[in-house]
């Protein structure tokens, strides 16, 4: 269970699901906070039961299907409607029913959203608070308060904004937490306000959206100033620009301030985590998230390399190790001797230094033609390996290849394409039909090469992207293809580039075809 001491409360199932674009099912909601458990955070906010029925049958699978070992599940809901006792709302009656042992309640404390927004009078809704944290207290549930637009209510009238938190706190509220919901705060100007608010008999904890790009560092200040609660989502999900990212949050308060919030292995596999979870709420990953993004320590530029050679700290603020993230070497027109060098390494060869001059020189002259080898990680090896072997090396040599597109009398396009091989001491001449171009050269290497390699039939093309990289020359310009492709463990990406779209995708493809026979053991 966890430790009561300092809550990390996650908010991805409600505030979270606010997002724009993102929308989860029973399943994917279940699946979420499995995962939020298995990081080790204290509270997981399922959603509004009540509200809708997804967040109802929410709460009500989860009592038989999710086997929590951390967290606790909160319930979200709003203080009873003005004028109507909490035990008669039909919405704090389904707080009630939902079998969470924590719920948290949303109540105003900007005094003009008081007035304008709910329509009623400053007493009434300290009224609605007391009234609603005491029944829920009388049955036996948890409660938390999150007070709505605090900060801002806060400049309007501290006064009003106060007298809330020392209401719900008298009422039973065991937290209070202070939300910047329009996410509009600075960091030293909140961490005042927090200041002036921590003094209650309540736990007080806080909840900033990212509108000002400050929804981590407005935590961290707030933290500062004395909250023991704090709020966020995974990923940064959320409402607008988004909640304070909680994988942020925990990693530099258990990195760079001590707290033990998670258990130190469960922070090692905060990566892992934040990644599936990209993969049920089908958000593509940030690549350059803080912490957990592929990008967050990789390196690029040739000065950093040559120093990360002598001491990985020099340009990095952690070891990526303890969140589980890995340190990465991209080669491109930037890198220096030391960049190939480690990346060499990373891919296990050792290379003299003739070699890596000699290669540095290579990449810097291809990128300048419209090679990019930071996003072709196969296309590199290869050249690397050509210049360690001081030879080109394949497994096929190329005679010729070809491609017809016809467009037939009823309205079909059908490709086809021959390729004539060497491979083997065997010349081999095969044609392949496909529904573009591209697909007719793979099916025809495929075949070329299917009784000599048949493990080439778990390698598979999954990606397919064209850039032109020359605009002001229209249908002559330059044209650069990535392709990516992958076996049953592991995926690569290969470039070709040329006038013709053709012939850059097809030495993308062979070198594809190329780097998926070596994966599979077979040594040129
Ligand atoms: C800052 C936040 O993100 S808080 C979370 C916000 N999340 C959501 O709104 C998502 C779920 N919401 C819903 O499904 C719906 O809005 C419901 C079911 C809650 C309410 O739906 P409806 O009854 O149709 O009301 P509607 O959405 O139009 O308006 C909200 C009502 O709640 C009242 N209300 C707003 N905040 C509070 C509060 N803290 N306490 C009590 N009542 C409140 C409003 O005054 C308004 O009342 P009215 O019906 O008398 O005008
Ligand atoms: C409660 C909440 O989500 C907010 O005030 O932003």
């Amino acid at each position: 269970m966890a430790d009561d001491r300092f809550h990390v409360y996650d908010t991805t199932l409600r505030d979270g699901a606010q997002q724009e674009g993102l929308n989860l099912t029973v399943a994917d909601k279940l699946a979420v906070a499995r995962h939020l458990d298995g990081l080790g955070v204290g509270f997981i906010e399922g959603g509004w039961p009540g509200a809708n029925p997804k967040d109802t049958e929410f709460f009500r699978r989860a009592r038989t299907e999710l086997d929590l070992r951390h967290a606790q599940l909160a319930a979200f809901g709003a203080t009873r409607r003005a004028g109507v006792k909490a035990a008669d709302d039909p919405l704090v009656a389904a707080l009630r029913e939902s079998g969470a042992p924590v719920v948290t309640l949303v109540a105003k404390s900007h005094d003009r959203h008081v007035e304008l927004a709910l329509r009623t009078t400053l007493q009434e809704n300290l009224a609605m608070i007391r009234d609603t944290v005491s029944h829920l207290r009388a049955e036996g549930q948890r409660v938390f308060l999150d007070a709505e637009h605090f900060f801002d209510g806060y400049k309007s009238n501290p006064a009003y904004a106060l007298e809330v938190v020392r209401t719900a706190a008298e009422a039973g509220a065991d937290v209070i937490a202070l939300c910047d919901t329009n996410g509009g705060m600075l960091p030293d100007e909140l961490a005042e306000i927090v200041h002036g608010a921590v003094q209650t008999s309540a736990r007080v904890g806080i909840h900033c959206h990212d509108d000002t790009g400050c929804a981590v560092a407005n935590t961290l200040a707030a933290v500062k100033a004395g909250v023991t609660h704090v709020q966020g989502c995974a990923n940064g999900y959320g409402e607008r620009s988004g909640n304070a990212n909680l994988f942020t949050v925990v990693a530099n308060l258990q990195l760079k301030r001590g707290f033990e919030l998670v258990p130190p292995q469960a922070l090692a596999d905060m990566t892992r985590i934040a990644h599936a979870i990209t993969e049920v709420t089908n958000v593509t990953p940030n690549s350059h998230a803080p912490y957990v993004g592929a990008s967050a320590f990789a390196h690029k530029a040739g000065l950093h390399a040559s120093a990360i050679k002598v001491d990985p700290n020099l340009y990095q603020h952690i070891d990526p190790a303890e969140v589980g993230n890995d340190m990465r070497m991209l080669v491109s027109d930037m890198a220096g001797r030391a960049s190939v060098e480690l990346k060499g390494r990373e891919l296990g060869y050792e290379l003299t230094p003739g070699n890596t001059k000699e290669l540095v020189d290579r990449v810097k002259d291809l990128e300048s033609k419209g090679f990019t080898f930071e996003a072709a990680d196969a296309s590199f090896e290869l050249l690397l390996r050509d210049t360690v072997h001081g030879e080109r090396r394949r497994h096929f040599e190329v005679e010729s290849w070809r491609v017809i597109v016809e467009h037939t009398k009823g309205g079909e396009l059908v490709s086809e394409a021959t390729v004539k091989l060497h491979a083997k001491g065997e010349r081999i001449v095969a044609t392949g039909e496909g529904n573009g171009p591209v697909n007719a050269l793979d099916k025809a290497v495929r075949l070329a090469l299917e009784k000599l390699y048949p493990d080439l039939a778990k390698v598979e093309l999954v990606d397919y992207k064209v850039r032109i990289l020359e605009g002001t020359h229209g249908t002559g310009a330059i044209t650069r293809v990535l392709i990516t492709s992958s076996d049953d463990t592991t995926g690569w990406s290969t470039v070709g580039v040329g006038q013709n779209i053709i012939d850059a995708s097809w030495q993308a493809l062979e070198q594809a075809v190329t780097y998926g026979l070596l994966r599979a053991g077979h040594e040129c």
